[in-house]
């Protein structure tokens, strides 16, 4: 059963489909008048030779052109309005659907957004106007049997063979030109790879080897090319063959009704005029259909997608009061989709405000997952987090936004100023706030060496060290004095100056109440946290009070010992 959203956006294509139709079949006119014409020019104007009658037609040609254009141009206007009005409801139902309860929202979003544009393309693409001309054939046959039923069967007969030959090219283009798409993304993604690790590239002389595969690939990809481009001339040369053949045929089937002792009247000048006609708009659908498909099974994706979500209890996005930040992790459970065990198994957790838990343990445990689940834009299997009390999956993601801090492992920063990135790209930045967030993270001083200070451009000739760009991610992840902040690998690009820094922040975000949740490999900022946990098979285990772990010669090396599994909240 179709979805209610789907059903409405349906009918209203359908309605826009219609009106699109009946301007295609008032085209219609334009053949009939075309015809018609010429019809005049012959019967008035070559046995007299009369200057004001050629003036005269000559005018009705003018007309009947302006008029087929204008109502051409109509059509196709209605048509993207309507497609336009389709991706933009279809996006504001399909997209918060897809993402709601999604294990992966990033990944889900992609493919709605995906199935969305195949949506447009197939609505918009070339196959709906040609399927709108093809809605003229009838008519045009019907005009071919006024003047004998033979005219019309004859150019019936040419559409099929033309709909049959344009069936056969597109095959046989469709090989080559998937072949040299994938080679040429090969080379490209080589390219990619090589400017971002140049140096290791270079280091350890894997250029050469690099441009070898590279042309490769490129080589594949032209070959591909030309073959796909041969195929497409020696069919576009065989079709216009085809038409001259066909408009020849139309001659010689009038020869024939004539010398069977039937009229044709201008039946044979009809069958040169529109014989091609009829012919066009099939030998067109070949090399559309695949579109067409792709638009077909992605509407039924939008739809399995949206008869989900209307089926699901509504939860309705809120903002809520400025938390306290007290976050509670109940029995959360993770599997990546292919995954054969889960990253995170039941995992419990309980943070009070000025909390700080440092995440530590082997990499692929699941650590940034984690993190990224307690900021809910990763989701879960089983389990919610709650921040005061309220499930973070419902809480309005840009309300939410304010209240937490997050530095991804990754320092990317835009490329908008250094104050822009510190204010979450806020065109205004708000600067007492960027001033307190970098002074916070460490990043005053750093920040006024350099050329403009905080309005140094980020995407400018002024290259960033990846260590002075997690200074500024820091300053971005407490800018605005949020409740509950995320650090994944905080001191990952940092020198030992910098470690200091990182833990005094961490220190003064505790002692005014935020809570903080860290990452790290380093072990002297274990030392910042008052609680320490690692992921064991997925499952969270304390490893125990920041006093003991003072005391212990090497704190990760209390990760070896056996642990402590965390209970189960005791509520939220
Ligand atoms: N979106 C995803 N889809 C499938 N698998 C994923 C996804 N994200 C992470 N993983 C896998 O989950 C595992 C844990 O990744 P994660 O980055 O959370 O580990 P980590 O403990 O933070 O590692 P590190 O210490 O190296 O940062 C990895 O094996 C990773 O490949």
């Amino acid at each position: 059963m179709a979805s209610l959203a789907m059903a409405g956006l349906s009918a209203e294509l359908a309605r826009s489909a219609r009106a699109a139709a009946l301007l295609g079949l008032a085209g219609a006119f334009g053949p009939f008048a075309l015809v018609m014409l010429t019809v005049q020019f012959y019967a008035l104007v070559v046995p007299t030779g009369s200057m004001s009658t050629a003036l005269g037609l000559v005018a009705g040609f003018a007309l009947v052109a302006v008029t087929v254009v204008a109502l051409g141009q109509i059509r196709q206007r209605l048509l993207l309005a309507g497609t336009e009005r389709l991706v933009r409801r279809l996006t504001a139902r399909a997209l918060p659907a897809a993402t709601a309860r999604a294990t992966q929202p990033g990944v889900a979003a992609e493919q709605a957004l995906h199935d969305i544009e195949a949506v447009r393309r197939g609505v918009a693409g070339p196959l709906t106007s040609f399927a709108l001309d093809a809605l003229l054939v009838p008519a045009l046959l019907l005009l071919l049997a006024t003047f004998h039923w033979a005219f019309a069967l004859f150019a019936a007969a040419a559409a099929s063979l033309a709909l049959v030959f344009g069936l056969l090219t597109d095959r046989a283009t469709r090989e080559a030109l998937v072949e040299a798409n994938d080679a040429t993304a090969q080379a490209a993604r080589l390219v990619a790879d090589a400017a971002r690790a140049a140096e290791a590239v270079e280091a350890m002389g894997m250029l050469p080897a690099l441009v070898r595969r590279w042309a490769a690939a490129l080589a594949r990809g032209t070959g591909g090319l030309r073959r796909a481009q041969g195929t497409a001339r020696l069919a576009q040369a065989a079709s216009f063959t085809l038409y001259g053949i066909a408009q020849g045929g139309a001659v010689a089937v009038g020869v024939v009704v004539l010398a069977e002792g039937s009229s044709v009247g201008y039946g044979i000048l009809a069958g040169l005029l529109l014989t091609a006609r009829v012919m066009d708009p099939f030998s067109r659908l070949g090399g559309q259909l695949e579109d067409a498909a792709a638009a077909r099974a992605a509407w039924r994706r939008l739809d399995r997608l949206l008869v989900a979500a209307e089926a699901a209890p509504a939860a309705a996005a809120s903002a809520f009061p400025c938390p306290e930040g007290r976050l509670v992790v109940d029995h959360v459970t993770l599997v990546f989709p292919g995954s054969a065990r889960p990253l995170l198994r039941d995992v419990n957790l309980v943070l009070g405000p000025g909390d700080v838990v440092a995440l530590a343990g082997p990499p692929g445990t699941g650590k940034s997952t984690l993190l990224r689940l307690l900021l809910g834009i990763q989701g879960s299997n089983a389990g919610d987090v709650f921040l005061d009390g309220h499930a973070t999956a419902q809480w309005d993601r840009a309300d939410l936004a304010r209240h937490v801090g997050y530095l991804p492992q990754e320092p990317v920063l835009g490329d908008g100023s250094v104050a822009e990135a510190i204010a979450r790209l806020d065109e205004v930045p708000d600067m007492p706030a960027v001033l307190a967030a970098a002074r916070l993270a460490g990043a005053l001083r750093m920040v006024a060496g350099l050329p403009h200070g905080f309005a140094t451009p980020l995407g400018g000739r002024v290259a960033l060290s990846m260590g002075q760009r997690q200074r500024v991610a820091l300053a971005r992840a407490v800018y605005g004095a949020p409740r509950l902040v995320l650090l994944d690998e905080p001191a990952g690009y940092l020198d030992s100056e910098g470690e200091a820094a990182v833990m005094a922040m961490i220190g003064t975000l505790s002692a005014a109440g935020t809570a903080v949740v860290f990452t790290s490999h380093r072990e002297g900022l274990l030392r910042a946290a008052t609680r320490v946990m690692t992921l064991r098979d997925g499952m969270l285990t304390e490893l125990g009070e920041r006093r003991r772990l003072l005391a212990a010669p090497s704190p990760l090396a209390a990760l070896e010992r056996p642990a402590r599994r965390l209970a189960a909240p005791v509520a939220a």
